[in-house]
């Protein structure tokens, strides 16, 4: 009997992903200036237990220690992101040179220590200073990004050789500008546009930005979550269609397409300005690899009363979920992978997050029990990845999220998707099973899979 082999070819890369508010703490430390989640954050109601990321893991201190555990999982790459506003503090103008500090000390330890080090330009926290001033509403957004873009392609592509303009800009738009329960808390049919084609212009200019300087690669990161009809009635595949169309094609398609989903006239209504050619063209800019991030699929039905999509999802009940109500849905990333493949001329893609929260007790002993769940999801969900590549998708690497236990946003740290256990009273890291199996699959490339 043959086994099938699940090693991965000898250049795929296996690494950890996290985000500068969700670890780093420490957010006005050393000159840099306010970002809108620490402004959202300490907002009263808008965080579960009023809680912030004024500490969050400590890893503005403790980030020696944590390349340390990097290092001892076999960690091959690290993607972090760069907090915009502790390099601009007033987000453009004056550098702070702090800022870039506390990035080239990190980025020189990780390569001390053999992890490639992969940076996010923007993972959400928009320098308070520029949200005064319109934020992701201000078309002039886009130069004040590229202008930051550039101060640190200039700092760090001689060490940094994996770029990602955004993450997941959905979130931005849909979370922070269409339903207000992201930063910067806005609720508006109106904004959410605007923010999305600021968003997506600024992603260009980031792009020419560093096609004027830049000597490695650059790309999107996007949340796809793959929608599939309750039924086959007409009212539920259209009310699938302007759900994937929001969330999956909104921002995917004018960056490699150079045109916005035509659903979304159907969803926004008078709302979906004409956006002007010259924009989407200067949207379109080549890129040379998709970042996806995967976490589970939606089944979707028509609800005419669910604003403003009409659209809901249907809870599929009898099968495993996470503690985020997420299905475990392996093959809807076998899925998403072949649909980018298919529908955007195969670029290459990783895989910059895939991860679950389950909820980890530490038990008195000071033993972490990690929920056995969380090592099964990335079994089943790497072997998913190698499925997609096997019928012919070109998947360069694997990020888990998260490296450790962190800030989920709006959710504070009631959830965990860390590999390693984070005490959150002692800061003491411990790692789960999930990191040990995970150091498995890297050191075998995925054979004991
Ligand atoms: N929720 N959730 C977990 C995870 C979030 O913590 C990341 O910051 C995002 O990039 C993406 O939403 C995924």
């Amino acid at each position: 009997m043959t086994v099938p082999t699940n090693r991965f070819p000898d250049d795929f890369v296996w690494g950890c992903a996290t985000s500068a508010y969700q670890i780093e703490g420490s957010p006005l430390a050393d000159g840099a200036g306010m970002n809108v989640w620490h402004r959202f954050s300490h907002t009263r109601g808008r965080v579960v237990n009023d809680e912030n990321g004024d500490i969050a893991c400590d890893h503005y201190r403790r980030y020696e220690s944590d390349i340390e555990l990097m290092k001892q999982l076999g960690l091959q790459a690290y993607r972090f992101s760069i907090a915009w506003s502790r390099i601009l503090p007033e987000g453009t103008g004056r550098v702070n040179p702090a800022g870039l500090g506390f990035y080239e000390r990190l980025v020189d330890r990780l390569l001390e220590k053999g992890i490639q080090p992969t940076a996010t330009l923007f993972h959400w926290d928009l320098p308070v200073a520029l949200d005064d001033r319109g934020g992701w509403l201000n078309r002039d957004i886009a130069g004040w990004f590229a202008d930051y873009a550039e101060s640190v392609f200039r700092r760090f592509d001689d060490r940094i050789k994996l770029w990602a303009t955004l993450n997941e800009p959905w979130v931005v738009s849909d979370n922070g500008y269409l339903h207000g329960t992201a930063a910067p808390g806005h609720r508006s049919l109106f904004e959410a546009p605007i923010a999305t084609h600021n968003l997506m212009r600024a992603h260009g200019a980031a792009v020419q930005a560093y096609r004027a300087t830049g000597r490695h690669q650059i790309g999107l990161v996007v949340n796809i979550e793959p929608k599939y009809p309750a039924s086959t009635s007409s009212e539920d595949v259209a009310a699938t269609r302007r759900a994937e169309a929001q969330m999956n094609r909104q921002f995917i398609e004018p960056a490699m397409l150079g045109r916005y989903p035509e659903e979304l006239r159907d969803v926004f209504g008078e709302a979906w300005p004409d956006w002007p050619a010259s924009d989407v063209e200067q949207i379109r800019q080549p890129i040379d690899f998709i970042g996806l991030n995967y976490y589970t699929r939606a089944v979707v039905r028509n609800d005419p009363g669910a604003w403003p999509l009409r659209a809901a999802p249907v809870r599929q009940s009898q099968v495993a979920h996470t503690e985020m109500g997420w299905e475990v849905f392996p093959q809807g990333l076998t899925d998403t992978l072949l649909w980018i493949k298919d529908r955007y001329g195969a670029p290459p893609i990783y895989v910059t997050e895939n991860g679950a929260a389950f909820a980890d007790p530490a038990t008195a002993a000071g033993d972490v029990l990690d929920d056995p769940r969380r090592v099964e999801y990335f079994r089943t969900h790497i072997r998913a990845v190698h499925d997609a590549m096997r019928a012919g998708v070109d998947v360069r690497g694997y990020f888990a999220w998260s490296m450790l236990d962190n800030f989920e946003w709006a959710l504070g740290y009631s959830k965990r998707f860390g590999i390693i256990h984070v005490d959150y009273a002692t800061q003491k890291r411990t790692p789960k099973a999930s990191a040990t199996f995970y150091s498995g699959v890297i050191a075998s490339n995925g054979a004991v899979l």
